[in-house]
């Protein structure tokens, strides 16, 4: 954080904050909700701004009558436009230097510090988080850019001698190299619009690759607000392109032929097309897909029950329950089935929901009107099928109206019943009681996805938890978040199974050279 105090923002360490952090907030919220809605914005391709194009609105989730901004629908033609832009960029990129290329990129980073109070106000606007989660968001973001950075620099820019040819009559000097691919794509998804554009964004140009990029319709102001950074950072024109629109756009940009590789964050569903997109060319290209996750947390006789309650309660239903880490089912033993449910339904109902920009407020909106259809058709099936014990109403009173706000809700479900099976991104925690660790293990594993886990219980389970369990996150014992909550440095983050193609994770020692391939190089004297 740019305020030289001694607090470190994490999403473990957010919940008690400075007054000051508090005070800066409302000073630039206050700020962006008199000066910051309601324009028009550009698409920015080659350092000019595209004004020109059929225009769809942003508003927010918390009222309707809060226009956040206009913004182009991409054209076809636009993201081809993008992609030249980047192409003709990228030979002069990927021969600057890498420790300029790191430079500029820091800069950039100390930008996003500098912006954290203004841009997390428009953030938490326009997608409906908390405050503390959307200054975590931004900062996040800054810190993943630094994470790069510093793998780069600590990998002398991946540039390696290798041993000469063991050769009797020649001298053969050997040299292994990673090399950037060219146009590298991304989309991003709405729920972390900044982190989740400029996580990605940064490591592709440390790389040396140029970049046109994406985020979601619903929060298109977060994506210009990152290449507002970029830009003023100093990056050479074309070498950061940024279109808008849905996903007539998104899938333009993945598909587009000039385009060397993608980084792809959102559903499976969209993420597998995108993925299977990436092998129809002449050749394949690299295709980082970071999709969905139907995240378990696993509750045993030994937990301690009042931790695991309120670890289930934060990562359930911190952010509506829209990150793809959120917990959706609880497997609980039945010995202490009835102590957990108790303590979580006090927790539950005990949550200040409402306009999340307010400190008082913990959780928000869900994002969309669908996201609050689906929300009701959920709950009419788990009250055909099991029991509501917590929540299970969408929220109307007085500006709540304006609003997608429903109730966090804790229910129960016959174990076999297709609730427990999909991705529904909502507030809504599935508990269900299991008979022994090895049926929780079991169930925790009988999913396509494998992304974040939680569990509470003894030292002995836990390294039992460890060996068995099918997720890339994993959390053990932890208050702060049962399955939530990762930031760089401390918690690579990355799906196994069906929530990631790539086995290696977000801001971790193996992320940055997927942005590169290698070139081996043997020069004989
Ligand atoms: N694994 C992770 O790190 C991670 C992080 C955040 C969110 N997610 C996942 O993202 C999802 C929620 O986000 P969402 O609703 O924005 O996801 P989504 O898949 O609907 O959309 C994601 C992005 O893809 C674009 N898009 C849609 N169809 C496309 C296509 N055919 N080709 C190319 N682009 C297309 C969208 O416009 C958007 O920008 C959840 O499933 C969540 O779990 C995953
Ligand atoms: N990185 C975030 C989740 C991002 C996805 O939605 C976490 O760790 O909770």
């Amino acid at each position: 954080m740019p305020d030289g105090n001694a607090f470190k923002l994490t999403y473990s360490t957010m919940f008690n904050p400075p007054a000051e952090l508090h005070a800066r907030f409302d000073a630039a919220l206050q700020h962006f909700k008199q000066h910051g809605m309601g324009k028009d914005h550009a698409q920015w391709v080659n350092d000019q701004a595209l004004m020109e194009g059929e225009r769809f609105e942003v508003r927010s989730p918390i009222n309707q009558d809060w226009l956040i901004g206009r913004f182009v629908q991409g054209s076809t033609a636009q993201v081809d436009q993008a992609v030249q832009a980047a192409r003709a960029a990228f030979p002069a990129w990927a021969a600057t230097p890498w420790p300029d290329r790191v430079a500029l990129l820091r800069r950039a980073a100390r930008l996003i510090e500098e912006r954290v109070y203004t841009i997390s106000a428009a953030v938490a606007v326009e997608v409906g988080k908390n405050r503390m989660e959307s200054i975590g968001e931004v900062q996040e973001t800054a810190d993943l850019i630094d994470w790069y950075c510093d793998q780069m620099e600590q990998h002398d820019g991946f540039d390696r001698l290798l041993a000469d040819d063991p050769l009797p009559n020649f001298r053969s000097h050997n040299r292994t190299v990673l090399k950037p691919y060219g146009v590298w794509a991304l989309v991003a998804p709405f729920n972390f619009p900044f982190a989740l554009s400029g996580g990605p964004v940064g490591p592709a140009l440390i790389a040396g690759n140029t970049v046109v990029y994406k985020v979601s319709p619903e929060t298109s102001l977060s994506g210009w607000l990152l290449l507002e950074c970029l830009r003023d950072a100093g990056i050479p024109p074309g070498v950061v392109n940024f279109v808008t629109g849905g996903d007539a756009t998104g899938r333009a940009l993945v598909q587009h032929p000039q385009v060397a590789g993608v980084t792809f964050t959102g559903s499976h569903a969209v993420g597998m097309e995108v993925l299977r997109a990436s092998v129809m060319g002449r050749y394949p290209r690299p295709c980082i897909t970071e999709m969905g996750g139907k995240n378990a947390t696993i509750v045993t006789r030994h937990a301690d029950i009042e931790r695991a309650a309120l670890g289930i309660v934060r990562s359930s239903f911190g952010l509506s329950g829209q990150k793809c880490s959120a917990c959706s089912r609880v497997y609980v033993e039945q010995e202490v089935a009835t102590p957990l449910r108790e303590r979580l339904v006090a927790l539950t109902t005990a949550l200040a929901v409402g306009d999340p920009t307010v400190a008082e407020n913990w959780m928000g909106p869900v994002i969309s009107r669908s996201a609050y259809e689906r929300y009701d058709r959920l709950v009419e099936h788990l009250k055909a099928v099991g029991t509501i014990d917590a929540g299970g109403a969408t929220l109307t009173a007085g500006a709540l109206a304006r609003g997608f706000f429903v109730a966090p809700t804790v229910a129960r479900a016959p174990l076999d019943d297709v609730a427990w099976v999909d991705e529904h991104f909502l507030p809504i925690v599935l508990v269900g009681e299991v008979a022994s660790l090895d049926e929780a293990l079991r169930r925790a594993n009988a999913t396509d996805y494998g992304l974040t886990a939680g569990f509470y219980g003894s030292t002995e389970e836990t390294a039992r938890f460890h060996r068995e369990i099918e997720a890339g996150v994993t959390y053990a014992n932890r208050p702060q978040g049962a399955t939530t909550g990762a930031w760089p440095g401390y918690q690579p983050f990355g799906g196994w199974k069906g929530s990631g193609s790539t086995g290696k994770a977000i801001g971790s020692f193996y992320y940055l050279q997927q942005y590169m391939r290698e070139q081996s190089q043997t020069v004989v004297e």
